[in-house]
């Protein structure tokens, strides 16, 4: 399934986030997503999981329009926000079965406690969410994100914060969970991106700056390291 951007325009107030953005990705790639701060990286992944309308332009996932077929859209997006907000009181269980719910996912048991095993969250689903370390409460968002099985994963800085163990784990996990699926994944971490992605689109200041599959990058920049593209391509 492609993800497919166009001429993708937001402006907050007077500050412009996103200015025509186009780019198309490849099927089951999963597609590195660059950009200094404040770059739109988090505006475009929220726009994309149908959370933040657009000023202008349009998305189209596997040519679903988003704006026009939400529902149909938010069926095949699985989505990780920065931060990953939680409701802390919950159980494991409890916040999954919350999640199943919304996504109206016939026997949901089942399909609770299959993403249980694949996130790695059997030893610790009997706990509460504020009990988890991090690298458990992103595994918590991660099973949320794909409890119903999408075939598009955002993830926004999956392993921004966590310790250098857990995101070892983390990206164990996101390149076994990505299998068969579309990953558009935000990071400031260019070892991540040698290490998981087949393709990269860079931002910069709302515009986008390049789009490449990796296996091109040693003939478009040759002698480079990912860090070195980045900055040559960023820096103003
Ligand atoms: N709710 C908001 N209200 C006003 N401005 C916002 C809002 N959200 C984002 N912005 C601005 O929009 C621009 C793009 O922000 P965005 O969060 O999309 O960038 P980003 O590439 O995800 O950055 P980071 O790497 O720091 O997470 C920035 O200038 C930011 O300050």
């Amino acid at each position: 399934m492609s993800i497919q951007v166009k001429n993708l325009t937001k402006t907050y107030g007077s500050q412009k986030a996103l200015t025509s953005i186009t780019f198309e990705t490849q099927s089951n790639h999963i597609i590195g997503f660059l950009g200094p701060n404040g770059a739109g990286k988090s505006t475009t992944m929220k726009i994309l999981a149908g959370i933040l309308p657009a000023d202008q332009g349009e998305c189209l996932i596997n040519g679903i329009n988003i704006r026009l077929e939400s529902i149909k859209a938010k069926q095949t997006i699985g989505y990780l926000p920065e931060n990953n907000p939680l409701y802390m009181d919950m159980y494991v269980q409890e916040i999954l079965t919350f999640e199943a719910n919304l996504h109206r996912i016939p026997n949901p048991k089942n399909r609770i406690q299959q993403v249980i095993s694949l996130t790695g969250l059997t030893q610790e689903k009997h706990k509460r969410v504020h009990q988890l370390s991090k690298g458990y409460k992103q595994r918590v968002g991660l099973a949320m994100a794909i409890i119903h099985d999408p075939k598009i994963l955002i993830l926004d800085e999956p392993t921004s914060g966590l310790d250098p163990n857990q995101i070892l784990e983390i990206r164990a996990l996101i390149k076994e969970l990505s299998k068969n699926k579309t990953v558009l994944l935000s990071t400031h971490i260019m070892q991540e991106v040698e290490i998981l992605c087949d393709e990269i689109i860079v931002l910069d200041k709302g515009i986008l700056k390049d789009h490449f599959l990796k296996s091109d990058a040693a003939i478009r920049f040759p002698n480079q390291s990912m860090e070195e593209i980045f900055v040559q391509l960023t820096r103003s």
